[in-house]
């Protein structure tokens, strides 16, 4: 997959396995969270560490922000944490001096992050400066929303688009907000009666079932629940012209069912695209928190979704298949600017070793003269 560093970390006191994949650094530090997980076996590790950190790569890339991709899991049972594996985590991450910068992720609470952070800094969601991602990462989604609207249904306004919503957690709940307060109608479902029943007394959203909410006859299907819920048994089922929405990993299987999406002509934001208000909101707590400067690198979701339409729309490509290319390019330029600068700098060097030289030898021959 084309990693530039993968790190197997092993102690013995305290035991503790964790790797460490940093996938790619040309546009800055690789960032990613931390995931703990009793990993059947390391080969199951190693390819969940591979997998996210290349997306992390491509989340980056999209957001048009200055960091690489990465990710670590530690090889674990959440009830065999400890503050010493956590403080030996830390120290290798320490010795890595910054290529790699970390946070929270699946098993891992603010706690843990304060603990790694006892051995180093490079990690990111110590002190939560913004109020936690879920808000802007829901921003984020609804100016996506708004900008496959404008592409796939040709409206500028949400007023009256139907939006079917797949889950109303952290991310769901603060999505409705928005979509309602723009005119949007709203069809919620969770497997929690309470939240449905919040959603609904706040927003006048309709409640369904979980599993009818792919059925539904509206413009917008959202998912913000789990990953892997389009594929081969529910793309039938889906009425939705537009998916747009902030779970991982939506898709079952990327290239067959982003082809089978594209096929029934249906607009698919592609999940680390427009959910990438979460990382945009860590870098910019990591950089000092700017609440303008990060809602207008947010509005950076809207003009790469966009982007992404017109490339797939152009070339008979998946929106998928766009979003990976944008991404690259976005790489390869970083790479050979950092290629040129290096060029500029050693030659600036040899031009000043060159000025040396001869300067040494023409005071030698004044000074004979
Ligand atoms: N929080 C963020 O900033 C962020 C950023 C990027 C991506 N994501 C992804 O977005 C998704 C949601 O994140 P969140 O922070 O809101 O999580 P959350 O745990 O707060 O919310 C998930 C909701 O989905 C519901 N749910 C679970 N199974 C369901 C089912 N079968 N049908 C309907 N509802 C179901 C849960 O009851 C819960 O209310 C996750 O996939 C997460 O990885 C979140």
């Amino acid at each position: 997959m084309g990693h530039e560093q993968v790190l197997f970390c092993h102690s013995k006191n305290p035991d503790i396995k964790a790797i460490i994949a940093i996938h790619d650094t040309s546009l800055g530090s690789a960032m990613g969270a931390t995931r703990l997980w009793p990993y059947v076996s390391e080969e199951a590790a190693l390819k969940d560490a591979l997998r996210l950190s290349r997306g992390m790569t491509y989340k980056a890339a999209c957001a048009n922000i200055p960091v690489g991709g990465g990710k670590a899991v530690i090889i674990a049972h959440p009830k065999d944490k400890t503050d010493e594996l956590f403080r030996a985590y830390g120290r290798f991450i320490e010795r890595l001096n910054g290529r790699f910068i970390t946070g929270q992720d699946v098993n891992l609470t603010p706690e843990d992050v304060r603990t790694i952070s006892q051995e180093t800094s490079y990690v990111v969601g110590v002190e939560e400066k913004s109020g936690g991602p879920a808000p802007v990462t829901a921003l984020g989604v609804f100016l996506g929303i708004q900008a496959a609207v404008e592409f796939g249904l040709l409206s500028e306004s949400l007023q009256g688009v139907k939006v079917a919503v797949q889950g109303l957690g952290n991310v769901g709940k603060n999505l409705c907000q928005q979509l309602h307060e723009n005119g949007a109608k709203l069809f919620v479902t969770d497997i929690s009666k309470e939240k449905t029943e919040e959603v609904k007394r706040l927003f006048g959203a309709t409640v369904v079932e979980p599993d009818e909410i792919y059925s539904l006859n509206v413009e917008v299907f959202s998912p913000c629940a789990l990953g892997g819920i389009i594929n081969s048994e529910t793309i039938p089922l889906i009425q939705a012209p537009i998916i747009a929405g902030c779970a991982n990993n939506q898709l079952g299987e990327e290239k067959i069912h982003s082809q089978m999406l594209a096929k029934k002509g249906i607009l698919y934001c592609p999940d680390y695209v427009i959910n990438a208000g979460g990382l945009i909101n860590v870098y910019n707590e990591m950089i000092g928190y700017n609440e303008e400067k990060a809602f207008q690198q947010l509005h950076n979701i809207y003009d790469t979704l966009i982007e992404i339409f017109e490339i797939a729309q152009q070339q008979g490509v998946t929106t998928n298949g766009a979003a990976k290319q944008l991404a690259e390019q976005r790489i390869m330029m970083a790479r050979s600017l950092k290629n040129q600068q290096k060029r500029i700098q050693e030659s600036g060097v040899r031009i000043q070793e060159e000025l040396l030289r001869w300067g040494a030898s023409s005071a030698g021959r004044l000074s004979v003269g």
